[in-house]
């Protein structure tokens, strides 16, 4: 591992089950396993599961999470320093004894609390905060805890159930500090759709922020409902809308870009891609090419994987500018 002179920080943050893994495969295309650290923040986790259990407070709650040790040990790293980090165990529930982990070039921190603490906001460089709407995250456990970990539906539900109200209170407001939002909705295609397999999701960006120009469709800054399907793009029912447009935000303006539906042809996303603009691809066809990479990751043929990818693009653009020679030059005046 080369020492980097710049270590450029990425938020990743969101509930548990909610696409984290999968975005961090598709960051690794983009950054190299070389080049990138990752830590999740369940390692910072103080009270252990059976502490939590005797007291009732979970994990989303502060009062489990140690952010003072989360704070000085990013700002270490971040400033090059190597640290010894704790180990939350999942398979047992106990905080096992700490590993050394040295500072890289880029450093993820994602779990639940990536923007809950004011001073580890104030480190990171770039973030994305994944907003699945209940019903979608109730779909997605269920299939996931079931087929795979053998839970039955109505554990899922109680689970989900019961994390909900501190969710809502600690995890949820983390999205007014985020660059960019995913958020994931049931469609607005099929009236009522108990599947929850057609998804509606929207990429919310950050206007102003320094060196981050949001993804646009057809022209900046106007509002535009476009349905692709026809000749160039293979569409069955219930088809595929997207939208771009501009919000507020938590008081802030948005650029907003939907995509409701999903692909029949991965292939055909070129089609898609040539009418978005500022995408910081280096070449033409990169974005569908780096969709293509991963077809089996879910959500590959609707807007979760594109937007992912989207977003990755940008964090490698952030990455990039800060570690460009005039950046460095700049900050060394
Ligand atoms: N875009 C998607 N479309 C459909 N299902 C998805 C999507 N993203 C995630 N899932 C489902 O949710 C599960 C969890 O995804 P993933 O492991 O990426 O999330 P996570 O946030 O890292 O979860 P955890 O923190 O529990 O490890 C997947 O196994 C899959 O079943
Ligand atoms: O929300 C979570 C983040 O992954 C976990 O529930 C939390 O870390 C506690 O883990 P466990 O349930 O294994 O004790």
């Amino acid at each position: 591992m080369t020492k980097p002179e710049r270590v450029v920080l990425i938020g990743v943050a969101g509930d548990s089950g909610c696409g984290k893994s999968t975005f961090l495969r598709r960051l690794i295309d983009l950054f190299g396993e070389e080049l990138m650290t990752v830590i999740c923040l369940d390692d910072y986790h103080s009270l252990d599961r059976k502490q939590r259990k005797e007291t009732g407070i979970t994990a989303l709650d502060p009062r489990a999470n140690n952010f003072d040790l989360m704070y000085e040990q990013i700002k270490a790293l971040k400033e090059g320093q190597a640290i010894d980090k704790p180990i939350y165990n999942h398979e047992t529930g106990n905080i096992d004894p700490p590993e050394r982990i040295e500072p890289n070039h880029i450093l993820v921190v994602e779990g639940l609390h990536p923007l809950y603490d004011e001073r580890v906001r104030e480190l990171i460089d770039f973030s994305v905060y994944f907003d699945i709407s209940d019903e979608v995250k109730i779909a997605w456990k269920i299939q996931r805890d079931m087929a795979e970990r053998g839970h039955r539906y109505e554990d899922v539900l109680a689970q989900i159930n019961s994390r909900k109200p501190d969710f809502t209170k600690y995890i949820e407001p983390q999205r007014e500090f985020a660059d960019v939002v995913l958020q994931v909705l049931p469609t607005n295609l099929i009236k009522d759709d108990k599947e929850r397999k057609v998804l509606r999701v929207r990429m919310l960006q950050r206007e102003g922020k320094e060196g981050f120009d949001p993804v646009y469709l057809f022209d900046e800054g106007s509002s535009i409902q476009w349905t692709p399907c026809g000749r160039k793009l293979t569409c069955s029912y219930p088809g595929m809308q997207l939208y771009y447009g501009s919000d507020v935000y938590y008081g802030r303006y948005v650029s907003v870009l939907e995509v409701d539906g999903q692909f029949d042809n991965l292939e055909e996303v070129i089609y898609i891609e040539t009418h978005l603009s500022k995408t910081s691809t280096k070449y033409k066809g990169e974005m569908t090419h780096l969709l293509l990479q991963h077809r089996e990751y879910p959500g590959s043929n609707n807007g979760t994987g594109l937007f992912q990818v989207l977003t990755g693009l940008k964090m490698r653009a952030a990455y990039e500018r800060l570690t460009s020679k005039e950046a460095k030059l700049a900050a060394k005046v």
